[in-house]
């Protein structure tokens, strides 16, 4: 039986938008270690699809709706902590012994552990556990360089998880270099189809170590000087976030001529596209990721999360003009008109991306 403790560590897995949190999340979420565990999932945009991607869906999985864990949703978080503790003393949830928030990968972890310590019910029944950060090992430097929340994601770590190495040609010294001048505390993993484990991630004695930085006035919650000299805005406003979501079903080919092409010619712009799709000719939903320059290979699920059989498609753009991108969707990923004039790079790319 769950033993609840006096006071319930709260981990925190941040990391730059798809870098591959919920990734992480669900192979840990197999780990019988974890099984008593409730999970925050939050996620930028107007539509959250990450909750159904981990396929673990019960009362101690809670999607924070659109905004930003950081900013936008941060008493949606403190409410959200409170219900949970509340529904886990009535008994009406299991008896969960630690909390994981996954944070949107545009958030800025600092206010979230504040929030943690400074909220007056929360204070007494949770505490800061681990925060493990993602980096992606191909698109982690431009990220780093590009955006500030990513900087501020790396410096708060207790662990780093180095993903994608397996699509470098490399090993990531370079980057690991410049991780550890940014946070030389911090412990980097590399990520591998088994490691590292969850008992390493979120030891359930693991204490965050900004509690050690408490200061007699309170928490210690700012973010070390380097970061503050920089860009002091949590997003730039130019990030914007849309869905498209198509009742008809998509062919493939289209949808990746079409998918390949924007991500050639805007993808330091896309900063993500993930979406579940209603393929022509497939009985089950396909889910298809793509991160900057980088389309991941797409993956069956095992059943519709949704009632209806729609596909919905999340953008999180940089500058990119939403309206724009909407149209030429229509245009050549649904009418296949892309067959008629695709671009001889892209179409040949589409040709050998791996077929669903
Ligand atoms: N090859 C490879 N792909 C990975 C790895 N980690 C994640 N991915 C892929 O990267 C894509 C994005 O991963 P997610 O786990 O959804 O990333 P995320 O950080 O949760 O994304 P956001 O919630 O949108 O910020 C998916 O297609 C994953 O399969 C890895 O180590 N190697």
């Amino acid at each position: 039986m769950t033993d609840i403790p006096a006071f319930t560590p709260v981990h925190l897995l941040t990391g730059f938008l798809g870098s591959g949190k919920t990734t992480l999340l669900k192979r840990l979420l197999t780990d019988p270690a974890l099984s008593d565990t409730a999970v925050l999932i939050n996620e930028f945009g107007e539509v959250g699809l990450d909750h159904h991607l981990v396929e673990r869906i019960d009362d101690t999985m809670v999607l924070l709706q659109s905004g930003c864990v950081c900013c936008t949703v941060r008493g949606e978080l403190a409410d959200a902590l409170r219900e949970l503790h509340s529904k886990r003393e009535r008994g009406l949830v299991p008896p969960f012994a630690r909390v994981i928030i996954e944070s949107t990968g545009l958030a800025d972890p600092f206010p979230v552990l504040s929030t943690l310590k400074s909220d007056p019910v929360l204070r007494h029944h949770f505490r800061v556990g681990s925060v493990v950060t993602t980096v992606d090992a191909v698109n982690g430097q431009l990220q780093l360089d590009t955006y500030m929340e990513s900087n501020r994601q790396a410096a708060i770590a207790d662990r780093i998880v180095i993903t994608k190495t397996d699509l470098c040609d490399v090993a990531p010294d370079t980057l690991i270099t410049r991780l550890r001048q940014l946070n030389p505390d911090a412990i980097c993993h590399i990520a591998t189809p088994h490691g590292p484990d969850a008992e390493t991630l979120f030891a359930d004695g693991a204490v965050h170590r900004s509690a050690q930085l408490q200061s007699a006035s309170g928490f210690y919650c700012d973010a070390p000087a380097a970061l503050q000299t920089a860009d002091g805005a949590v997003h730039r406003s130019a990030i914007s976030s849309f869905v498209i979501v198509v009742d008809e079903q998509i062919d493939w080919t289209g949808f990746g001529v079409w998918l390949t092409m924007l991500l050639n010619r805007h993808g330091d712009r896309v900063l993500r596209v993930k979406g579940i799709l209603n393929l022509s000719g497939e009985e089950r939903p396909v889910a298809v990721h793509g991160v900057q320059h980088l389309v991941h290979p797409p993956v069956h699920m095992d059943a519709w999360p949704f009632n209806e059989r729609a596909s919905r498609i999340v953008f999180i753009v940089d500058g990119l003009d939403a309206n724009l991108l909407k149209r030429s969707f229509n245009a050549f990923a649904l009418a296949g008109k892309v067959e008629a004039h695709p671009q001889p790079e892209a179409a040949a790319q589409a040709r050998n991306a791996q077929s669903p």
